[in-house]
């Protein structure tokens, strides 16, 4: 029996093979639909990122996904399958937005790695010999292995972040859905979590990954996807991202005139992934 974090590891990458599959979806809160008409199609090993402004309804997307909000509108299909009918909820991993672990949390990190174990054990709730190894190679995958024993409490901001993918890949997740992942934690740590996620390339995990910073991720994105007042504005590679963003601006979102791109432009400049002061902008 395998140990990899990773379900499928060692199965040929299938760029064919359809993961998420959304139709003229729309997700919203109560009555009222925040996200319209997203239809986005994600295959097997994608690495993509999702950016836009403050409030554009980025995590509106990623919990529609996941089925943690309303299903307003048009058809969501899971690895082949319509959401309501997926069994297998594990094989969506979650690192949510703005979470670290809180201070009067007193528990090592290899207990809360323990925790993303539970979908995937026995009705027991016990968890086997295999169970360990599995969480002891998510701490390795994130660069935690001689953390396993040290209360998270006591670990940086990152490092807690990592847990928390750890803990997701501690289900065993054939997509990984991160909201922010790097957000407020240093540029040290956000290259650590580069390196992270390009661990997981390698183990061919399918990454949608919402962020307000494109430049650490740079070398590992084979898509990027732009949520503008509640629509997808853009949807392609991160080289026809770069040749339009500027239109993708523009065209949507007047009030970022004032970031130009540079002479030499890189994802790490695109206005769209600048907007996290935005709120206080007149
Ligand atoms: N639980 C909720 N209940 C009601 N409305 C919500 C809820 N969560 C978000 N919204 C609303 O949905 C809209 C989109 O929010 P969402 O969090 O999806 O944006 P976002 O692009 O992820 O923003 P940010 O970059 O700030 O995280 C906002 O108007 C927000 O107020």
């Amino acid at each position: 029996m395998t140990t990899d974090v990773s379900r499928t590891a060692g199965a040929p990458p299938s760029s064919d093979e359809v993961v998420i599959d959304l139709h003229r979806a729309a997700f919203g809160y109560g009555e009222r639909a925040v996200l319209t008409d997203a239809t986005l199609t994600i295959h097997r090993g994608e690495i993509v990122a999702v950016v836009g402004p403050n409030g554009s309804g980025k995590s509106t997307l990623m919990k529609g996904i996941l089925g943690l909000n309303e299903q307003v509108a048009g058809s969501v299909t899971l690895f082949g399958v319509p959401s309501q009918d997926l069994h297998e909820r594990a094989r969506l991993g979650y690192v949510p937005q703005r979470h670290t672990l809180s201070a009067s949390v007193r528990a090592t990190a290899e207990e809360i790695v323990a925790t993303g174990r539970l979908p995937r054990i026995n009705w027991l709730g016990r968890l086997r010999a295999t169970d360990r190894q599995i969480v002891a190679r998510s701490l390795e995958v994130v660069g935690l292995a001689d953390r396993a024993a040290t209360e998270v409490s006591t670990l940086s901001g990152g490092q807690q972040r990592r847990v928390l993918i750890a803990r997701a890949l501690a289900g065993q997740p054939d997509v990984l859905i991160m909201d922010e992942p790097t957000a407020g934690v240093d540029a040290a740590s956000q290259h650590v979590l580069a390196d992270v996620l390009e661990r997981l390339v390698e183990r061919d995990v399918t990454m949608l990954i919402v962020t307000h910073e494109l430049g650490a991720l740079e070398r590992l994105l084979t898509r990027i996807v732009v949520v503008d007042g509640g629509h997808i504005r853009f949807d392609g590679t991160p080289a026809a991202y770069v040749a339009q963003r500027d239109a993708v601006h523009h065209d949507h979102d007047s009030h970022h005139h004032d970031l130009e791109l540079g002479p030499r432009p890189s994802l790490a400049q695109g206005p769209l992934d600048t907007t996290r002061d935005d709120r206080s902008r007149p």
